[in-house]
């Protein structure tokens, strides 16, 4: 037997001598490496709907009720969530993630001594999140929404450093068990990086037990800003994830984790929900993308291409055009993709029904301003519909080449079977974000038609609104 199948065997006999359940006539915890999955848990049988597949116990939850750190260093957990002492220079203020960074590093550094080790010992030590790569990776990722910004290395540097590597070092004896090596800042820094990725790739966001049945979102983190409890769930967190998934996580005294389809037949992998994400944001937070969250793509199209279109339009300089108050910077263009099922199936017919209603309001805001400021920019209602649609469609083209290869290229890369993981995702996400545009492009020609022939005093389209 390998050691990542003798490290799955201790972690199932752990979780059950913690109280936890699992339905081992009916799953089984599959080695899912070859298809770059890790771990993942498949349904030995059919499965009917609303079935128990596990279940665990609130005290095999690692989180700042259940870790001996809390009682070891009341005053960083007390204060949580609290505003930051400006005037004590000592106080760190914590949120619910670098508590649960911390309380990960306490467990961590405890070795063989933490209650959680089995559990230590199958979550992940490497991680394709795009935090990890190197400039060359990231370079494919030009042009995307994950911008250097967006990745937040330097943010989460300094995070990391001001409120979880100052606590450690400030309190070496609780954090360093006697005998054990002090780690060096880079090394801290580099395992609290390690941890901080696991927090993000797997903690739940803890619903409160008595708020039974509030059973939104299954219980994935999903507000990261918010002040909610954040866990790491042992078992559920074992289950990957996709945007067509069959089972869902229930908040009760304990956990329970219930399939949710009619039936779920032999073979099929038990799938959680980590919400409609575009395959950048999987991407960014779980360091994977798949072809079912591709209709929830997103692009960000900059007001400085629609600036800077509508100025060569109208033959002036930038510096020509009005400035106005509270303009936005980006603009999101999504397509309309409903929402799963009831049993997490895909069935809504996805479609980007329009380019995006706030560019449509600041752009039209925009050019009643020129017409007052510069009344000869254009002539008539007919010609500023004209304007408006090429500007959109003249940015949308620009965001289009500040990719770094075309639709086309793309489509070949992809068909190469020798490229690396990192590579290949670069790329999906990169295809996903063109494609979209490429719809969007042939939106606005429609429109532009639409709009034509309705001022000719031709049929109209009625415009569709996106889901809110
Ligand atoms: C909560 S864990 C799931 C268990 C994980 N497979 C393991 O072996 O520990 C989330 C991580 O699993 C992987 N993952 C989840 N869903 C996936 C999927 N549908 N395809 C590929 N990898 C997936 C990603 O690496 C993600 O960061």
């Amino acid at each position: 037997m390998d050691e990542f199948q003798a490290a799955t065997d201790r972690f199932l006999s752990w979780f059950r001598s913690m109280g936890g359940d699992f339905r081992d006539d009916l799953l089984e915890i599959k080695d899912l490496r070859s298809r770059d999955a890790g771990r993942g848990i498949v349904a030995l049988k059919d499965i009917p709907e609303d079935t128990t597949l596990f279940t665990i116990p609130r005290n095999a939850i690692i989180n700042v009720e259940t870790s001996d750190l809390s009682g070891k260093l009341p005053g960083i957990f007390d204060q949580l969530g609290a505003d930051e002492d400006e005037d004590d220079e000592d106080s760190v203020r914590q949120d619910p993630w670098t508590s649960l960074i911390l309380i990960m590093l306490y467990e961590y550094l405890l070795g063989d001594a933490s209650r959680w080790k089995p559990y230590f010992d199958v979550l992940p030590q490497t991680f394709d999140t795009p935090l990890f790569w190197s400039e060359a990776e990231l370079k494919e990722l030009e042009g995307t929404c994950l911008t250097t910004e967006k990745i937040g290395k330097q943010e989460s540097d300094e995070m990391l450093k001001s409120r979880v590597l100052k606590v450690v070092k400030a309190n070496p004896t609780v954090f360093y068990p006697e005998g054990t090596t002090h780690l060096s800042d880079e090394e801290l820094l580099a395992l609290a990086h390690q941890i901080g990725s696991t927090v993000m790739a797997y903690a739940f966001d803890l619903d409160n037990a008595s708020e039974e049945g509030d059973d939104e979102e299954d219980g994935w983190v999903e507000d990261r800003e918010g002040k909610t409890m954040l866990g790491m769930v042992p078992m559920a967190d074992i289950l990957n994830a996709n945007a067509d998934f069959n089972a869902h996580v229930n908040h009760g005294d304990s956990l329970e984790v219930l399939s949710l389809r009619s039936n779920l037949p032999a073979g099929t992998e038990i799938l959680n929900y980590y919400g409609p994400l575009p395959s950048s944001e999987l991407l960014r937070r779980y360091g994977y993308v798949t072809l079912e969250h591709q209709r929830y793509d997103v692009v960000e199209l900059p007001w400085s291409l629609v600036a800077s279109a509508l100025a060569q339009r109208l033959n002036i300089t930038e510096s020509q055009l009005p400035k106005l108050e509270d303009m936005e910077d980006y603009f999101i263009i999504e397509r309309d993709s409903g929402d799963p099922d009831s049993e997490g199936r895909l069935t809504f017919e996805y479609k980007l029904r329009e380019i995006s209603p706030e560019l449509d309001e600041q752009l039209t805001t925009f050019l009643k301003a020129l017409k007052k400021s510069k009344p000869d920019a254009f002539l008539d209602k007919r010609q500023r519909v004209e304007i408006y649609s090429a500007a959109i469609k003249q940015a949308l083209a620009a965001k289009l080449a500040q990719y770094p290869t075309t639709i086309s290229a793309n489509e070949a890369l992809l068909k190469k079977a020798d490229m690396s993981k990192r590579h290949r995702m670069a790329v999906e996400v990169r295809l996903g974000e063109k494609t979209l545009l490429q719809e969007a492009i042939a939106l606005v020609d429609g429109e532009a038609g639409a709009k034509e022939e309705e001022e000719d005093g031709g049929p109209a389209t009625k415009k569709v609104k996106t889901k809110a």
